[in-house]
């Protein structure tokens, strides 16, 4: 019997339409062969992202018809607030639209101009808000996560040495906080150990800087906690998830991922300055303190998700998913990022195109390839979405050169994923055919979103 069975069963399916490779070539070429700029009706199966896909339960749905939709005071939003104190455990709560409006506002709040902020590896939408503020982003993720290849339990890890380096070298004053993911995403959906968490409390402690988790996948990474981590073997993720965010000062959230729902996040704090500030400046970016950009139905579905995720036969099918998806890669050597993550599989696409320099954009390539090959949509994680170094000007050339194949929950079944493994194969298979990519247009700000490049 398989041990993580899906404990759901469909009750409401959405049909998908499939499409013949002519379509497919126009599509892509009139997409500029970036994923981002597919419409859906032209896609199979669509793993760009698990943010905002996720299938709802019927609870959720039932919820969206509670929705108080009143303009201040949502009963919705004191429901919110009380699901997440008990999960997550911190005092006060600043509801955003989604994750990247508490971003915003925990960067606008407390970042100024000559800052430097450390992090266990960059994600796009955080290190953008950072640097916005007028911080310097530091990696200070331990070595072996640059390495697709080596399967360690937890890749995630803060590099304690990088961390102090960074400290002696600018001073506590100008470190703000240490932003720490949980997962973290660029690396594959690698996680962080509760021993290090621990460690990097303390170490940060000594110098009174303050901590800020990056929660969007902390359920996830609760998972692996309990299979790899001594001491937890029979701890429930709810436990390990207050824990673990015990650890830090507050987080940001974005609910389309752990949470379950299509929009929505937040900003927690125990800090009752920044709880202040962020609450006078959230009125300002997102809505009114108690809707921060969502509507009531959305903040229910999202309490409700919430309380959903923390179930281990859930979390053990969700994850038990994108392993499958991994054995079956694994049984034709597709290179791609080891140990498998929480939340995708990350195919390594400098294993698949060793004859392609970096800037002849080989992630990208190949997430035309596998869209063009079936349909199936993948989203580039290389030196496209790396984007350019703030002060130079010149591209980041990440060691990690990544298509990711993120899988929604609860959404797709194994057949699905059948179909994606034969695709991935297909394209392996061609793999010496690949010419790369000449980027024809390059956005200012966070330019994979909106890219246009033409075949080599
Ligand atoms: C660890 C982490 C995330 O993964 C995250 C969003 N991820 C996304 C959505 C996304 C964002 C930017 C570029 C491409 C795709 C993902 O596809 O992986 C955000 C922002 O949250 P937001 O999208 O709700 O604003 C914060 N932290």
């Amino acid at each position: 019997r398989r041990s993580w069975a899906e404990p759901y069963k469909i009750k409401v399916v959405e049909p998908l339409r499939t499409t013949t490779r002519e379509e497919r070539e126009a599509a892509i070429a009139d997409a500029g062969y970036n994923t981002f700029l597919l419409p859906s009706k032209d896609v199979y199966i669509d793993l760009l992202t698990d943010s905002g896909t996720n299938a709802m339960s019927d609870r959720q749905w039932a919820g969206m018809m509670l929705g108080d939709e009143a303009y201040a005071g949502s009963g919705n939003y004191y429901r919110l607030e009380d699901t997440i104190r008990r999960f997550y455990g911190y005092r006060h709560v600043v509801p955003t639209h989604q994750g990247r409006g508490a971003e915003n506002l925990l960067s606008q709040s407390l970042i100024s101009p000559g800052h430097h902020v450390p992090g266990n590896m960059y994600f796009t939408t955080t290190r953008f808000h950072q640097e916005k503020a007028g911080a310097t982003f530091h990696d200070i993720i331990v070595d072996e996560a640059h390495d697709p290849t080596l399967d360690a339990p937890f890749k995630g890890n803060v590099d304690l040495a990088k961390l102090a380096a960074l400290i002696d070298e600018v001073g506590a004053e100008r470190i703000p906080y240490v932003c720490v993911a949980a997962t973290v995403n660029m690396a594959g959906g690698q996680p962080i150990s509760m021993a290090n968490m621990r460690a990097v409390r303390e170490l940060t402690q000594r110098h009174g800087i303050a901590i800020y988790l990056d929660a969007t996948r902390a359920v996830e990474n609760a998972l692996f906690i309990r299979e790899r981590e001594e001491g937890y073997g029979s701890t429930s993720l709810a436990d390990i998830l207050l824990e673990f965010c015990s650890y830090s000062d507050g987080c940001t959230m974005s609910g389309k991922k752990d949470p379950l729902t299509n929009i929505g996040g937040w900003l927690a704090t125990n800090d009752e300055a920044l709880f202040e500030e962020a609450r006078n400046l959230v009125v300002v970016y997102e809505g009114l303190h108690t809707y921060g950009g969502m509507a009531g139905r959305d903040m229910e579905a999202m309490a409700i998700g919430i309380t959903e995720s923390v179930e281990l036969a859930y979390m053990k099918s969700r994850v038990g998913q994108v392993r499958y998806l991994g054995e079956l890669l694994d049984q034709w050597g597709i290179p791609f990022v080891r140990p498998v993550g929480g939340h995708g599989i990350f195919l390594d696409a400098r294993g698949f195109y060793p004859h392609l320099d970096q800037e002849q954009f080989p992630a990208q390539t190949l997430a035309a390839q596998l869209y063009l090959e079936a349909g199936v949509r993948a989203m580039e994680r290389g030196i496209v979405s790396a984007g350019r170094d703030a002060a130079t000007g010149e591209n980041h050339h990440p060691s990690l050169e990544l298509v990711r194949l993120t899988i929604p929950r609860r959404v797709y079944t194994q057949a699905h994923m059948d179909v994606v493994a034969e695709s991935v194969k297909a394209c392996y298979d061609d793999r010496e055919a690949a010419r790369g990519l000449r980027m024809t247009y390059e956005p200012k700000y966070l330019r994979f979103f909106q890219a246009r490049f033409e075949p080599l």
